[in-house]
């Protein structure tokens, strides 16, 4: 038997509701064969990020060379990229290993407000992996962030925000409206032809940790499966949905999503 294959390169969260945690369990439950390469060790819970210990450049690298260099991967999410020189030699590896399903979530902070990528690092993520996205899935904060922007408060300003992402030369962008102010969380993808809305009522729930790591890893698995872009943010968005509904309260803070409600949907 064979499952496409979905690599996660991002950081690992010991609370197991973000990163790494998130994505192997969402590549599990869609019934992809997940692989992992670390970049770094968050010690963070429900509450917030303690510290953050990134693994060395030659750790890094060690991992890309094993994983490369024997296993043909099907589809590449990016998460927590930690600084510019991890972002050159995850780029050269998606480069000469001729990756073309990669999904970039251009994580730059925790929610709890902990720096999980150097801000001088976004000049080489714009640079050289941004071009070489299938998708980049920007929240609001980190839009504006990049952007040199204020902040994005209207899906008016989002759909100003997606264009422009969208100079950038990634195939498409998909900017998360999870952030947004009012009782609907609308994300807008924009593939250089079609602008597309995805509607969803805001869900009352406080355990909304790893959402966009779980989007993310969704939508890989969704292209490594030979799904269209579109088709891949569709499910994927139905996955972030189910698994926020049936979030879960296990700590003190923000708690995790229910990665296996998706699986058992009615
Ligand atoms: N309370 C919510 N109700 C419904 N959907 C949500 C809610 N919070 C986030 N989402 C969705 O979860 C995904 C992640 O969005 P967002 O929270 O903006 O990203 P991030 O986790 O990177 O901050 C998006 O598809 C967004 O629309
Ligand atoms: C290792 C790691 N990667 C990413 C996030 C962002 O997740 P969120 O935006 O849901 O807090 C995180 N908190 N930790």
């Amino acid at each position: 038997m064979t499952l496409p294959k979905v690599l996660t390169i991002a950081g690992s969260d010991s609370g197991g509701g973000a990163g790494i945690q998130a994505d192997l369990k969402t590549f599990q439950e869609l019934d992809t064969y997940g692989l992992s390469v670390i970049t770094a060790i968050t010690a963070q819970n429900t509450v917030g990020v303690q510290a953050v210990h990134p693994v060395s450049l030659n750790g890094l690298n060690d991992q890309l060379e094993s994983v490369f260099t024997d296993i043909k991967v099907d589809a590449v999410k990016t998460g927590m990229l930690v600084s510019a020189d991890y972002i050159q030699s995850i780029s050269t590896y998606i480069r000469d290993y001729n990756v073309n399903k990669l999904v970039i979530d251009p994580v730059l902070g925790s929610t709890s407000g902990s720096e999980l990528t150097k801000n001088e690092a976004i000049d080489e993520l714009k640079n050289s992996l941004w071009p070489l996205a299938t998708v980049v899935t920007p929240n609001l904060i980190e839009a504006a962030r990049m952007l040199g922007w204020a902040s994005i408060n209207t899906v008016s300003e989002m759909e100003k925000a997606v264009y422009q992402l969208h100079e950038w030369g990634a195939k498409s962008i998909l900017l998360k409206g999870g952030h947004l102010p009012g009782g609907e969380s609308v994300d807008l993808l924009y593939d250089g032809h079609t602008l597309t809305h995805f509607p969803m009522k805001r869900i009352d729930q406080p355990h909304t940790h790893g959402t966009g790591c779980t989007l993310a890893s969704a939508i890989a698995a969704g292209l490594a499966k030979g799904n269209s872009i579109h088709d891949a943010v569709s499910m994927a968005k139905d996955f972030v949905t189910c698994a926020i509904r049936e979030g879960f309260s296990i700590g003190e803070g923000s708690g995790p999503l229910n990665h296996s409600a998706y699986r058992h949907r009615q």
